[in-house]
């Protein structure tokens, strides 16, 4: 069993080669970074530390890796005969790897299993991002071809911090991880991944995901930044930052709750374990990572947004996102391209242009005067 790995970074080596690995394929990964490649391909093995209460390492073998700028037709030919494509690249980088996808279900032989596609990055739907960038990518030669691949979104959960310099190929993980993976695209033929879960259903599942750890973890890194403090365990720590970001995942508790009929105290648990989760002192994570694309962070359906425009929309105006909002904006790391984006946005517009553009939401929207006066104030104090 073979699959194909876009994207060699964090999350690619130390979760989904790890568990696609565990469950016994070979998996060939595929990345732009020449130096990364090159190290990958000249090494037999690399090494993932988990780290928390309960500590272990994996060694993952079985692997090789191909340059995907300068190696097209190699990636090509490799998941034209494999069974499983995945990313982990960035949602704004689906579309760079969906025409090497398509290029290959074009080559694929029209007897073979269909090819099962997986996006593992942070968004809602990014399998379906992916089907699309890659329909756009063959246009009318997608209908033809359709047929020899399966689409599937899921929901992908492990914190991967930045890696020390020095720590070469091996990846510094925590001790958690959660897979889920919507069941229906495959019909009888689940893939093989035994540490995956299968759902009818993946719809509270991301949502759940990604308004509780990623709103979560993202207010910890705003709000740490906006104290001076680098590392999210010990952001965290301060109790002040504790106390407005476990009142944003209660806020979005009540959301999830309503929306996905989640058990309250389900719910509860699970943002009590993310908090600790943060808080793990063994994994070195920056809230630069974290926070890092303030503009993907703040669009429409993302971790802040989406939460809190759903909620207006349900007649509750939020506040402690709100407060979240607002330490995103002030998020200014010259560094990240997204966060100088948002620097000159604030800058040179309006707060109500400023709110369309960086968030979506347009005048008439319930939540659009409550951003337009966080906005303001953050305006006014720069
Ligand atoms: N790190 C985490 O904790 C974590 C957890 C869950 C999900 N994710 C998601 O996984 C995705 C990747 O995150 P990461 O932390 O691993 O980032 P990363 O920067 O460590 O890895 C991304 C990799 O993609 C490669 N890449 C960029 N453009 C490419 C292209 N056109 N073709 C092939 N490869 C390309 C980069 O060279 C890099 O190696 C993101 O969507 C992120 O939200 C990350
Ligand atoms: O990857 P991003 O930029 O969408 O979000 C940063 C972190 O919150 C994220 O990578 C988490 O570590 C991860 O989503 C945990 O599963």
């Amino acid at each position: 069993m073979k699959a194909v790995h876009f994207g060699a970074g964090n999350i690619g080596r130390g979760f989904v080669g790890l568990i696609l690995h565990n469950a016994g394929y070979e998996v060939v990964f595929a990345d732009v970074n020449g130096s990364l490649i090159d190290a990958l391909a000249a090494a037999p093995t690399y090494d993932v530390f988990e780290v928390g209460l309960s500590p272990r390492t994996w060694t993952v073998d079985n692997f090789r890796a191909l340059n995907s700028a300068t190696d097209e037709a190699g990636v090509v030919s490799e998941i034209a005969s494999a069974e499983i494509v995945t990313t982990a690249v960035g949602p704004n980088i689906l579309r760079f790897v969906a025409p090497l996808i398509g290029r290959a279900l074009l080559a694929r032989d029209a007897a073979l299993p269909p090819l099962q596609v997986m996006a593992c990055e942070n968004a809602i739907n990014a399998t379906d991002a992916l089907r699309g960038h890659i329909e756009t990518s063959l246009g009318d030669d997608f209908a033809a071809v359709s047929a020899r691949a399966v689409f599937a979104n899921t929901a992908v959960d492990r914190i991967v911090p930045g890696q020390a310099p020095d720590a070469g190929l091996d990846v510094t993980v925590e001790d958690f991880f959660e897979w889920a993976i919507e069941s229906g695209p495959f019909g009888d033929a689940l893939p093989s991944i035994p540490e995956a879960h299968f759902v009818p259903d993946l719809a509270p599942y991301i949502e759940r995901k990604l308004f509780t750890v990623n709103t979560g973890h993202a207010a910890t890194a705003y709000f740490g930044a906006a104290e001076g403090i680098a590392p999210v365990a010990e952001a965290i720590s301060v109790p002040d930052i504790f106390t407005k970001v476990k009142a944003v995942l209660e806020e979005t508790k009540s959301l999830l709750v309503a929306k996905h009929e989640f058990d309250p105290s389900v719910q509860e648990a699970y943002l009590e374990k993310n908090l600790q989760r943060f808080a793990n002192p063994y994994l070195p994570d920056t809230v630069d990572r974290v926070g890092r694309a303030p503009m993907r962070k703040l669009s429409r359906n993302e971790r802040f947004i989406g939460p809190a425009a759903q909620l207006a929309e349900r007649g509750t105006r939020p506040t402690a996102l709100l407060v979240a909002i607002r330490a995103a904006l002030t998020f200014d790391v010259p560094a990240d391209p997204e966060s100088v984006q948002l620097q000159a946005i604030l800058a040179a517009s309006s707060a109500e242009d400023a709110v369309t553009q960086v968030t979506g939401i347009t005048e008439g929207h319930p939540l659009f005067d409550s951003l337009v006066q966080t906005f303001e104030s953050v305006i006014q104090s720069r």
